[in-house]
């Protein structure tokens, strides 16, 4: 019977926050970022197995305490998302058929409403699908001048997020060549495939902190729950 995995790559240095410590060891409510992500995934019953992927060099996740009873980490991140995604991935020794689910390390504010939606709807899909949020504002293309260059129609257009879930032979497959720019996310590695993953629908507040003033956002929606 197939299992369900989380892989939560972690890897990253957060250049865009600009902290000296990464984004995911970052305090919220006492607990570091990460630990408000693996609580989720770590709660939620049909997920058996939920793994972290940090960068070789990691000098701060062994400073805090990990309490979570099904967490592995994994010391494989590579210089890219796929490719700490990829280094997961093989580290895990999944069956082909298990499903993985890519949850990034900075969503740390995922509802288990969200993440149970993400599990019903898609399921047993024959590729395997993942959250996303359909645009809601007016889209601009800016010229190199910091102009409109034109206002591109949103008809269709969505906003991935993750979870991503994929069964782990395909996702394999998928990430042969992770180091290729163009796979920023799971889906994107599928897509290369020629195959059309689910979109399910994702909520506002599963965003990724990506800048400073995205945590005050987050610390705000976990002290809300
Ligand atoms: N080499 C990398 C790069 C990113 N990530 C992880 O992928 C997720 C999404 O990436 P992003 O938010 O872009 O994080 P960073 O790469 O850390 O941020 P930035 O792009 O601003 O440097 C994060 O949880 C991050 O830790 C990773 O595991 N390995
Ligand atoms: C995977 C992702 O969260 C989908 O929105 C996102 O692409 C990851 O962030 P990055 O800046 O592209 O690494």
């Amino acid at each position: 019977m197939s299992r369900r995995i989380a892989l939560v790559p972690a890897a990253g240095h957060g250049s865009r926050f600009g902290s000296a410590t990464p984004k995911q060891y970052l305090l919220l409510d006492s607990r570091p970022l990460l630990a408000h992500t693996l609580d989720v995934l770590c709660r939620c019953a049909s997920i058996g197995r939920v793994a972290v992927v940090i960068s070789p060099g990691d000098e701060w996740f062994d400073s805090f305490d990990w309490p979570q009873p099904k967490l592995e980490v994994l010391r494989v991140g590579g210089p890219s998302r796929a490719e700490s995604v990829a280094g997961g991935l093989a580290a895990l020794a999944a069956d082909a058929d298990d499903w993985v689910l890519v949850h990034d390390a900075a969503r740390c504010c995922l509802s288990p409403d969200a993440l149970q939606r993400l599990l019903d709807e898609v399921g047993d899909d024959a590729i395997g699908g993942l959250l996303a949020q359909p645009v809601a504002d007016t889209v601009k293309r800016a010229s190199p001048q910091g102009r409109v260059a034109a206002t591109v129609p949103r008809d269709g257009l969505w906003l991935a997020q993750t979870p991503q879930m994929f069964r782990a032979g395909l996702l394999a497959e998928a990430l042969q060549d992770a180091a290729n720019p163009a796979i920023t996310d799971e889906a994107s590695a599928i897509e290369l495939l020629g195959h059309a993953p689910r979109l399910v629908e994702g909520e506002a507040q599963n965003f990724k902190v990506t800048w400073p003033q995205d945590l005050v956002l987050a610390a705000a929606i976990l002290a809300a729950r």
